[in-house]
């Protein structure tokens, strides 16, 4: 069955209902946004709540940075509205109430953590004390150092860190642990978790499925500039691919094929993997034909294959 006859409109139309006006801290309505001939977002609507984390997952050119950009206010939609705690993202004592993870190429290497700090801080009229945002994103002991002379890990902390500098309500966080290993991501993650854990906002962007899963309530996935599937990250593995089934049986592959409600069969090894949305009742069925089955494992897809299950019948 293809992906996208299990995502239904109302699923999504759900969740935006779901969400009162006055709950909403950023919404596009609507927004459609086009480069010239190239259509980047397609009538999207996105409403993000106080205190969640939502990720924007989706392949590339799928309209991710898009979507954050004109909640920046860095770019106006072609039609459509972008609000922000109910106002213009352009104006300026909205921007002060939002902060963004900035791409390691847009910093200057030749100067010290602490100057960094120091000139985020500047732009804000009540910032964050240097200690807490050091604290916050785990600087300490890199204060002094040339932005230069970090690594990738500790680079994306800085970034953090300034994104924090003005201590915003509503945090974009675009690609956050992209080049960094595992141990370094994990770390980031926590530190993203005590954000929202302190009631703030995080929209972030990412390629990296395991991290969506790890830090979001809620997961929007977009292809060429909709809304294909959102819901938590259980509600998406289970939406899209159903449940695997792994066993070694005499059963030709053409016989499973034919049982009702199997939707994918495949050799893998000594094993057959079947998918089904039904798995007791597939289950139930194999038992009854092959009474030799053995090696069974019955588990929910990984959000990898939902996520391209997703992104690729669309
Ligand atoms: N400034 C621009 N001028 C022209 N086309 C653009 C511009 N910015 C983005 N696009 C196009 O708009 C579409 C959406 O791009 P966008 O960068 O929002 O996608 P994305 O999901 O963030 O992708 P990636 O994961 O690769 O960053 C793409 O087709 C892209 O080529």
């Amino acid at each position: 069955m293809p992906a996208t006859a299990l995502i239904r409109e109302t699923e999504i139309e759900r969740y935006a209902s779901a969400i009162e006006p006055q709950q909403a801290v950023a919404t596009l309505t609507g927004v459609t946004k086009r480069y010239g001939d190239t259509l980047a977002l397609d009538e999207l609507n996105l409403a993000l709540r106080a205190g969640e984390v939502v990720a924007l997952l989706g392949p590339n050119g799928a309209g991710k940075s898009t979507a954050v950009r004109l909640l920046l206010g860095l770019i106006a939609p072609t039609a459509g509205t972008a609000r922000v705690f109910g106002g213009d993202p352009q104006t300026p004592s909205t921007r002060l109430r939002v902060g963004a993870m900035l791409q390691v190429a847009r910093i200057p290497e030749t100067l010290r953590v602490r100057e960094h700090l120091d000139l985020f801080r500047s732009y804000y009229p009540n910032p964050l004390s240097m200690a807490e945002v050091v604290r916050i994103a785990q600087l300490d002991g890199i204060e002094d150092k040339m932005f230069s002379k970090l690594s990738g890990g500790q680079k994306q902390r800085v970034l953090l860190g300034l994104a924090m500098c003005g201590d915003p309500d509503l945090v974009f966080l675009d690609e956050p642990t992209v080049g960094m290993d595992i141990e370094a991501r994990r770390g980031l993650w926590q530190q993203i978790r005590t954000l929202a854990n302190r009631g703030k906002t995080v929209l972030l962007t990412t390629h990296y499925l395991e991290e969506a899963d790890a830090l979001a309530h809620r997961i929007v996935v977009l292809s060429k500039g909709k809304i294909v599937s959102e819901g938590t990250p259980a509600e998406i593995k289970s939406a899209s691919a159903g449940r695997k089934i792994r066993c070694r049986t005499r059963l030709t592959a053409e016989l499973l094929r034919a049982l009702p409600g199997v939707t994918s069969v495949e050799q893998s090894g000594d094993d057959v993997v079947v998918m089904t949305p039904r798995a007791e009742d597939v289950v139930r069925e194999m038992l009854l034909r092959d009474e030799t089955l053995s090696n069974l494992e019955i588990s929910s897809p990984a959000l990898e294959d939902a996520f391209l299950a997703l992104t690729t019948s669309n």
